[in-house]
């Protein structure tokens, strides 16, 4: 059995197309289904349906062979636990920071709030910076716009989250696209088929490529 893990939503979205072209089709609609584990037209393949956060866990700990996870994810988990063998080049966005239009830096330490804790620590650091991390699970446009922050990271992608809570985006920390991870002992086990599956999607990534 091959297990691939999947977030609802965009990634699921933006992947089922790229694992068709593998012959890879879900039995049941799993935007519909309550389902978690669902099987497909391949009768040894199967999907699992978890939070975004948690593929990496799931595929490093070997309950999955396979996932798909955003870079932005990736970076947060850190780590080497993962192969990460094929940038599926969707769910594409950026990592920035973000703060209120037209206010200036604040002087002495700056106040970060982001579900990115990781990826704020390093980045800051690598400037020198001294911050205060504020962890949150969401909604964190709204820490500057009520005084819990100066700054938050977060994903962007057209802008108009932001825009629409009176933030402006800042510093580009990354571009992000979502990654296939693969479980390191399942690469060496079934490396054949991991690998023609590989060969497959980035065929079917090349060719979704605009001209
Ligand atoms: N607005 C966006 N446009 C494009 N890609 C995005 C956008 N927001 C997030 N992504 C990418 O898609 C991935 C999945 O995002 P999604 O919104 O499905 O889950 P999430 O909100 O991060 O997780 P959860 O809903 O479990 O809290 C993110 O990790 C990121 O890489
Ligand atoms: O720059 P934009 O195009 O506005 O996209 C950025 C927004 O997209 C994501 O939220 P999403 O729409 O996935 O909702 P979520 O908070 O439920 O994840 C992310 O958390 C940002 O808030």
């Amino acid at each position: 059995m091959l297990t691939i893990a999947l977030s609802k939503g965009r990634i699921l979205d933006d992947t089922l197309p790229l694992l068709a072209a593998a012959g890879i089709v879900p039995t049941e609609n799993p935007d519909k289904s309550r389902k978690l584990i669902i099987p497909t037209t391949q009768a040894d393949v199967r999907l699992l349906i978890v939070r975004a956060t948690d593929v990496p866990t799931y595929v490093e700990h070997g309950a999955a062979d396979l996932g798909v996870a955003g870079k932005d994810v990736l970076l947060e988990y850190g780590g080497q636990g993962l192969y990460e063998p094929l940038d599926l080049q969707i769910a594409q966005c950026k990592l920035m920071t973000a703060g209120k239009v037209g206010e200036p830096e604040p002087r002495g330490r700056l106040r970060v709030a982001t579900k990115f804790v990781n990826v704020a620590k390093r980045y800051y650091a690598e400037q020198g910076r001294q911050v205060d991390i504020i962890k949150l699970y969401g909604s964190m446009e709204l820490a500057p716009l009520v005084g819990l922050a100066d700054k938050i990271i977060d994903v962007v992608d057209t802008g108009n989250t932001l825009r629409a809570n009176g933030l402006e985006p800042q510093e580009l920390i990354c571009h992000v696209s979502s990654r296939l991870v693969v479980n390191k002992a399942s690469m060496k086990m079934q490396h054949a088929r991991i690998q023609a599956l590989i060969d497959t999607l980035r065929q079917a990534v090349e060719s979704r490529r605009p001209a």
